[in-house]
């Protein structure tokens, strides 16, 4: 199932930060359109995975687009809260956005010590072929860190400035785009994907 070949692919997110990043680490190899431009409805992300809603995703906009669609579904586990909020990373706060996510996880870990503050982001993408395509090409990418007791640095985008990198000693928004993308739970996801198109 590597033999494939796309010229074209629609990014199957209505998330700026995301898109950015998969364009950067995609664009130079495919010509990549975000689904914007074929749908404003979003797709429910009723699945119980990162896989499952990614693929839900994916197949949402290869529907509306009739082109191959690749989509990202990803997230924070936080140990102390037992993985949470996981796949309900983007409605932790009851879909108020990034800046009260960042504030409801930091009041949830307000007593967590450091040493029991260990997080990873996780990134699974899936890519559809078609809108029925049964056999998606489905890549995961994990990155270890902890989380801070207060935001730091401007880039990126969601927990990013909640995010420690510990070998770095910043924040995940404290790296320039081009360090993220190399080591980021998307750009692990990234480097399999690529390798599953032969475009490595
Ligand atoms: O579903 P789409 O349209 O792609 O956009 P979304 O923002 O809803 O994306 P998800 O459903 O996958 O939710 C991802 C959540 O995890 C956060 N997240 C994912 N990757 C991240 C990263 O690299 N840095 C910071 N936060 C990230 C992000 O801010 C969201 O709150
Ligand atoms: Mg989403």
């Amino acid at each position: 199932m590597s033999e494939v070949t796309f010229s074209r692919l629609v990014l199957a997110s209505n998330n700026a930060g995301k898109l950015k990043e998969l364009q950067a680490m995609l664009g130079a190899h495919i010509e990549v359109l975000p689904q914007s431009q074929f749908i404003s409805e979003e797709a429910e992300e009723t699945g119980l995975s990162f896989i499952e809603n990614a693929i839900i995703k994916a197949r949402h906009a290869a529907r509306a687009s009739g082109l191959p669609a690749l989509a990202d579904d990803s997230g924070l586990a936080v140990d102390a809260l037992g993985g949470a909020p996981g796949i309900y990373s983007a409605r932790y706060a009851d879909g108020q956005g990034d800046a009260a996510n960042n504030a409801k996880l930091l009041d949830a870990l307000k007593n967590v010590p450091d040493d029991q503050r260990g997080a990873r982001f996780i990134c699974a993408l899936a890519l559809v072929r078609h809108a029925d395509d049964p056999v998606p090409i489905i890549c995961e990418g994990a990155w270890e860190g902890r989380i801070l007791h207060a935001a730091k640095g401007e880039h990126g985008f969601g927990y990013d400035p909640l995010f420690l990198v510990p070998e770095l000693g910043v924040s995940s928004a404290e790296l320039p785009a081009e360090q993220k993308n190399q080591l980021s739970h998307r750009a692990r996801a990234m480097v399999l994907l690529r390798q599953r198109l032969g475009l490595a």
